[in-house]
């Protein structure tokens, strides 16, 4: 075992954040807490550092500063606010891994402050690469940083691509739940409720993700980021519907063998494997056991009914700026659901009306995407 890695936690206080306590906190050994970050739980961030004892903590939202600034006053814990602070922290000399735990867009900025830092990147936030993929991935390459996925389906790929860097990629195979509405029609769709949305059918996470999956908006943010992780075409990404959620995903090589990795739905283990890569440490996770599923199933997604899958493809096809124009709509129609502004399926129709309204930038630098943000969501908040 080599020296103990320092891991900085962007959004500790969300469902990856909170597991990647639980693991970092099972292998005392392996992992330190460097630092910790929330946007508004104040109250779960100072208990979080009372506990790990991080070298540095940032709330982003500044209103709540006094609070974390005063409960952590006579510790050795630094406190800072504001998303500058988060780029700011992640380029520590103590901090090895960034664990990008944090919910959209906001992702970007930091992530790049920690890669041109030569911080590797544990990618749980998927959004970073839906919106700026080519910049990201080169910038990890010209500053040697590894971007290990945490995304359940890109671990899976990911672990069944060791030992096997010789070997061209066939095509790679994403599984997608279907989420709580499988098999709806449209008209069903029309009358859902944000509550039967947040019920996901075999993972707990976040409520943005949460609605993502149910609109299979996750599966197409997931059908981008793939594309970038594994350098792919989009002639070899496939997206298939697999209800169970225990093939997490599948690799075809050229010889027409296909790898797939499997397993209970539970994020701490692709959340282990990446602070850990290339070792598995041992678990005591609870272990899949064939004969509680006898069967596994699989089915063709609907890319009519669920149209943000196609949207996806779309968007990936069109390039330039347009994944990001998706990806910000996506967040501010998602929002609006969840406030029961909109509909829906009119998640989609938003996302749509953007991609057409928003004008096309063919090679994106950063501060296009900072412009092409803004006015999406401008444009999101306004329409219907
Ligand atoms: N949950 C899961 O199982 C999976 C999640 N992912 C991806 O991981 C990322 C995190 O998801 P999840 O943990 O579910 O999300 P949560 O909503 O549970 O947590 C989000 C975290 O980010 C913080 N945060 C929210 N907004 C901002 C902001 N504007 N700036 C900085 N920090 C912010 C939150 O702080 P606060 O709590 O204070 O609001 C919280 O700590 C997403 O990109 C998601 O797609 C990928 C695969 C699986
Ligand atoms: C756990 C994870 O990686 C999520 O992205 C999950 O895959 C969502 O489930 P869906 O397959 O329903 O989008
Ligand atoms: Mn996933």
């Amino acid at each position: 075992m080599g020296k103990k890695k320092g891991i900085a936690i962007l959004g500790s206080t969300g469902s990856i954040g909170t597991q990647a306590l639980e693991v970092i906190e099972s292998k005392p050994e392996h992992f330190g807490v460097e630092v910790l970050t929330a946007q508004n739980n104040v109250a779960l961030l100072i208990e979080q550092c009372r506990k790990f004892q991080p070298k540095a903590a940032v709330i982003g939202n500044e209103a709540h500063y006094p609070v974390l600034k005063e409960a952590l006053a006579g510790t050795a814990i630094e406190v800072m606010a504001g998303s500058h602070a988060l780029c700011e922290v992640v380029q520590r000399d103590s901090v090895d891994m960034v664990l990008t735990a944090l919910v959209g867009y906001s992702g970007l900025k930091p992530t790049i402050s920690a890669i041109e830092s030569q911080k590797d990147i544990a990618l749980a936030n998927k959004e970073t690469l839906v919106v700026a993929g080519q910049l990201i991935t080169s910038l990890a390459v010209q500053h040697k940083v590894n971007i290990l996925p945490v995304d359940s389906e890109h671990s899976a790929i990911f672990q069944c691509l060791v030992g096997e860097e010789q070997n061209p990629i066939e095509k790679i195979i994403l599984t997608a739940s279907g989420g709580p509405f499988r098999g709806k029609s449209r008209e069903e769709l029309a009358v859902v409720t944000r509550k039967q949305a947040l019920k996901h059918p075999n993972w707990e996470m976040g409520a943005k993700i949460t609605i993502d999956s149910a609109s299979l908006m996750n599966k197409g943010l997931e059908v981008i980021e793939a594309k970038w992780l594994f350098d792919l075409e989009l002639s070899q990404i496939e997206v298939i519907i697999h209800p169970q959620s225990i093939v997490h995903s599948l690799v075809q090589f050229e010889d027409g063998s296909i790898k797939a990795q499997l397993g209970l739905p539970d994020m701490k283990l692709p959340i282990q494997y990446a602070m850990a890569y290339p070792e598995r440490l041992p678990t005591t996770f609870e272990r899949f056991n064939f004969v509680n599923y006898p069967s596994l199933t699989f089915e063709q997604p609907d890319r009519e009914t669920f149209r943000n899958l196609q949207l996806a493809f779309d968007a990936l096809e069109a390039g330039g700026n347009i994944p990001c124009i998706l990806n910000a709509a996506n967040e501010i129609a998602v929002a609006r659901f969840l406030k029961e502004e909109v509909g829906f399926l009119q998640i989609a129709e938003l996302n749509e009306a953007c991609m057409q309204q928003i004008q096309y930038i063919g090679a994106p630098s950063y501060q296009d995407f900072v412009e092409t943000d803004k006015l999406t969501r401008q444009l999101a908040r306004d329409l219907f």
